[in-house]
């Protein structure tokens, strides 16, 4: 039986045994018809978002039309973004608009399950540790924590996914990775052009995309959305994120000349693109990986579904010879990939501070 209203607000162990140990994520909570935020969400002041923060000229990430992706204009905004914002969203990208579609689907299918039925897939139950079904982001390390429930499911193979991954939304998940392949094989190309690497041999094409992960994110309607967070600032691990986000809105970028927060409007049929760590170490520093957020909302439900494109957790990344060959100062030093991931992992969102793992001479 759910708890009362009360008993959430005064009971803090009950709070997390509701959420967490039994799987109602804050889905459950906001479903219980809060009226007013659990003191466990509330978030320091300096992380909440307030008009005061928010960038109010128009500069905004570029939107890019890829139609003529052939086409050096083409490229040249597509490196000029990821240098500059190290976000852009992209249209006419030749993922079907049906499998965008069918993917979201299946993610309100997925977080409409009953709580027990998802709890199969968390940390404690799940079979494997490819699949984590979870809240917030590191519950167990958070001094607050965020409003949201994912879905996390790491690809290793079709077969793993087919007998392993939720039937309900396995095949929508395996569409969207196979369908968005082709964009993001040519936005590498591009963007490993733009550095003058001119021929992806193997090991490097591994360290770009050799492994990827695809997260379905739910965030409930929320009661003072004011006082906390969808997702707290951080930014992504990986080499390329692709983000599907619904029509919500309430992804912001900082932008890292006036350090103000800018908007990511929702495009009817784009892809979200950025540039994570990964990318950011392996260019040295020539593509930015920025810091990103998520601000809660009271008026409805949003999801969103990133594929983050990574290197193989046994890949060793650093500076590409190619950059530094001129002469050019490494920033980062050579690290094991999986290294990397487990310390993002481990820690609360603290911004742009996990790269400082990789700072040093190679
Ligand atoms: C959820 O909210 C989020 C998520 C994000 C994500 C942004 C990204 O950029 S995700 C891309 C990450 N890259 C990869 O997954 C590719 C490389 N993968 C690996 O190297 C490995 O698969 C691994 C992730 C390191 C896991 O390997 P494994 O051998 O299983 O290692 P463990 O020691 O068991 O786990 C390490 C540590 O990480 C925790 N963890 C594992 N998976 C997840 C997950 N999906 N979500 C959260 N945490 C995870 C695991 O619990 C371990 O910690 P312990 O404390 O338990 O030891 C951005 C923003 C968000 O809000
Ligand atoms: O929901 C979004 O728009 C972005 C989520 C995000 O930054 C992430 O999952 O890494
Ligand atoms: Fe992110």
């Amino acid at each position: 039986m759910a708890p009362s209203v009360s008993v959430i607000h005064s009971n803090p162990l009950s709070l997390l045994d509701f959420v967490v140990n039994k799987g109602h994520g804050v889905k459950g909570l906001s479903e219980l018809g809060l009226e007013t935020l659990p003191h466990q969400y509330i978030q320091p002041p300096q992380e909440r978002l307030d008009a005061s923060n928010e960038e109010s000229n128009k500069d905004s990430i570029p939107v890019i039309d890829m139609s003529n992706w052939d086409d050096p204009e083409v490229a040249q905004a597509i490196c000029d973004a990821a240098r500059k914002w190290g976000f852009f969203q992209i249209v006419n990208h030749r993922v079907p608009i049906h499998v965008l579609e069918d993917v979201k689907d299946a993610t309100l299918k997925f977080f409409a399950l009953p709580a027990e039925e998802k709890l199969k897939y968390s940390k404690e139950r799940s079979v494997t540790n490819n699949i984590r079904f979870g809240t917030s982001f590191t519950p167990e390390t958070e001094k607050a924590l965020e409003w949201k429930d994912y879905l996390s499911l790491f690809f290793v193979s079709v077969d793993e996914a087919a007998s392993l991954w939720p039937p309900i939304c396995r095949n929508q998940a395996l569409d969207y990775i196979e369908a968005s392949e082709l964009i993001v094989k040519k936005l590498l190309k591009i963007l490993m052009n733009g550095l003058n690497v001119k021929e992806i041999d193997e090991s490097t094409e591994s360290i770009l995309m050799g492994s990827k992960r695809i997260n379905l994110n739910y965030y409930p309607k929320c009661p003072n959305p004011e006082l906390t967070v969808g997702v707290g600032r951080h930014s992504d691990v990986s080499t390329l994120t692709v983000l599907l986000q619904d029509d919500i809105g309430g992804l912001f970028v900082r932008n890292t000349e006036t350090m103000k927060w800018i908007h990511v409007p929702p495009v009817s049929g784009s892809l979200v693109i950025n540039v994570g760590d990964a990318l950011q170490i392996i260019s040295n520093g020539h593509y930015k990986s920025v810091e990103h957020r998520v601000s809660a909302n009271g008026n409805g439900n949003r999801i969103s579904v990133p594929i983050f494109v990574c290197p193989r957790p046994s890949d060793i990344i650093g500076p590409l010879p190619e950059v530094v060959q001129n002469g050019e100062k490494p920033l980062y030093k050579h690290i094991l990939y999986s290294d990397y991931v487990k310390h993002f992992f481990r820690k609360a969102h603290d911004g742009k501070a996990t790269i400082d793992f990789a700072k040093g001479d190679s």
